[in-house]
């Protein structure tokens, strides 16, 4: 699902309002209808009070609204309009008039105004700002945006949480809506995936307005929402007359003495979702326990007992994976550089590889164009420098890989695939997969991908989703604290399977059972 930014949902909005000969304030009705009828149905009447903070721009337009429609449904509803500006929307000021025409008068807050009161039993809509957001709210808007905070009610923003920018702006973190539920309009917003504006919602929604489904197609975005219908079209079927070689010969380079676990759970993973062959390279201490643990691994050796100290593989590797566990030591960095001089194909490059490249940045240039980096938050300030926002992050990571001409896999609760100026983000994982070899298996999986044919960029995105849908799968029997690495290689099978499930409801409807 493609992801707008503020200026295209409100060219969107536009190109709707043209097409279909319509009003804007016909649009507003047809948001806040949706809104309405998402809250009539969970609530079927339940008399309990509704308290609405409505700003004075369109997104206060929409709890305007929805105030009226909730009033002519006969629940008890309290408006407060907060008053922080003299430059009120047109549509905010008609629906106003609506409301007061259906004998709802609101309080208007301004500076002077004390803080409502607000019981936890309350039900908040939070319809203060969307995303016209352009600056920090004023300091006694932020008070009453902590206030509600303060209150724990159940909190339901409209669009987005207010104070919560959309795209990069001055924002205040203490001064945003803590979303128990975020409706939002037609397509998700960027900030519900990354760090530091995430954490301010805790569940979304989108509502479909009807927004111009043409305009929406054709727009070229800079981030897209992976889910299954993203991921399902990269999925390469098996062929009936394959043998392993069709599927390609992976290997794997890393461990050192004590992290030679690091590359069992590459190898494992590579293997698992479909790398015809893997060999793992690794140093001698780490023959036996490799040939042990994956019987089906090959594994060479490196002449050192503890860390590689030199490179050679004696046959064409379909895709090498590298860096697990793989340590710093003075030969391995050498042997890492010259590794990287004779490589031509794309490679998966990981931990160490990575702390190695941001070491020794002229090694930069020898890395294969389109191969993929997999670095975690710390992994990646080193490669690119410190960022200020999740923004400057961001825009800091396309940077760098079109220099290169990478894919870099920024790895987080929602991890982003950046590749040629765009951001795929992804919808899998949970919090039990912050653990131990988590990322080890990751890059194996990538590599295992890479090695059957499918792209860098394709490989990378359709990866993440597994990884993330295998650890999904793990969790549901065990929790998240107990998950284990393995546990995800264990699922990567049942990851596979989960894509292809056809859901419960479109089963029950096929004749014949
Ligand atoms: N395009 C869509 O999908 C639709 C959008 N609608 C609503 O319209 C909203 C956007 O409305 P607006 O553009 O009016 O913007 P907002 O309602 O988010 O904000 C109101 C205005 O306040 C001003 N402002 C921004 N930051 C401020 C601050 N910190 N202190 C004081 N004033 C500030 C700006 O001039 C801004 O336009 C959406 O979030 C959504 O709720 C719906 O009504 C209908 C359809
Ligand atoms: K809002």
């Amino acid at each position: 699902m493609k992801i707008f930014s503020a200026h295209q949902i409100y060219q969107a909005d536009k190109s709707t309002i043209q097409k279909e000969q319509i009003k804007s304030e016909e649009l507003m009705e047809r948001a806040a209808t949706q809104l309405f009828e998402w809250m009539h149905s969970r609530l079927r009447g339940t008399q309990v009070n509704v308290k609405l903070f409505c700003g004075i721009g369109n997104n206060g337009g929409d709890g305007m609204v929805l105030a009226r429609k909730l009033h002519k449904h006969d629940y008890s509803i309290k408006v407060y309009v907060v008053n922080y500006s003299e430059k009120r929307s047109e549509d905010f000021l008609l629906n106003l008039e609506r409301l007061k025409d259906s004998k709802v008068w609101p309080d208007f807050i301004n500076e002077e105004s004390d803080l409502p009161e607000i019981s936890p039993n309350d039900i908040i809509v939070d319809a203060i700002f969307g995303i016209g957001l352009n600056r920090a709210p004023d300091d006694w808007v932020g008070n009453l945006i902590e206030h509600i905070n303060d209150s724990r009610a159940f909190t339901l923003s409209v669009d987005v949480p207010s104070g919560l920018p959309v795209d990069s702006c001055h924002w205040k973190p203490s001064y945003v809506i803590r979303a128990s539920y975020v409706l939002s309009f037609q397509l998700p917003k960027l900030v519900f995936f990354l760090p530091e504006t995430g954490v301010y919602v805790n569940q979304w929604e989108i509502l479909d307005i009807g927004l111009d489904q043409e305009f929406i197609a054709k727009t070229e975005t800079d981030y897209e929402l992976i889910g299954r219908p993203e991921v399902l079209p990269l999925y390469r079927p098996r062929l009936k007359f394959s043998h392993k070689g069709t599927y390609g010969h992976a290997v794997i380079i890393g461990g050192s003495y004590g992290k030679i676990g690091a590359v069992q759970l590459a190898s494992n993973a590579c293997l698992s979702v479909g790398s015809g062959l893997v060999t793992a390279f690794v140093p001698k201490c780490g023959y036996d326990s490799l040939q042990t643990a994956v019987p089906e691994v090959m594994v060479l050796t490196g002449s050192r007992e503890r860390s590689i100290s030199e490179i050679a593989i004696p046959f064409k590797a379909s895709v090498v994976g590298i860096g697990m566990g793989m340590g710093m030591e003075d030969d391995t960095v050498s042997a890492f550089g010259s590794f990287l001089k004779e490589c031509t194909k794309p490679m998966v490059i990981d931990a160490d590889g990575l702390n190695i490249l941001s070491q020794n940045p002229q090694m930069l240039n020898d890395v294969p164009e389109l191969s993929v980096l997999t670095p975690h938050p710390k992994e990646l300030e080193r490669l690119i420098g410190y960022w200020t926002s999740d923004f400057e992050k961001l825009e800091k990571a396309k940077a760098f890989a079109a220099k290169h001409n990478l894919v870099v896999v920024i790895k987080g609760a929602h991890t982003i695939t950046i590749y040629n100026g765009k951001g795929y983000v992804n919808t899998t994982g949970n919090p039990g997969m912050a653990t131990a070899g988590s990322g080890d298996v990751l890059t194996g999986m990538i590599t295992g991908l890479m090695a059957q044919g499918y792209s860098s960029v394709k490989s990378a995105i359709f990866g993440v989703y597994l990884h993330g849908l295998a650890g999904d799968l793990g969790v549901s029997s065990i929790g998240y604290e107990a998950l284990k690495a393995s546990l995800i290689i264990e699922n990567i099978g049942n990851a596979y399977s989960e894509l292809f499930r056809q859901p419960e409801i479109e089963q029950k409807e096929k004749p014949n059972g």
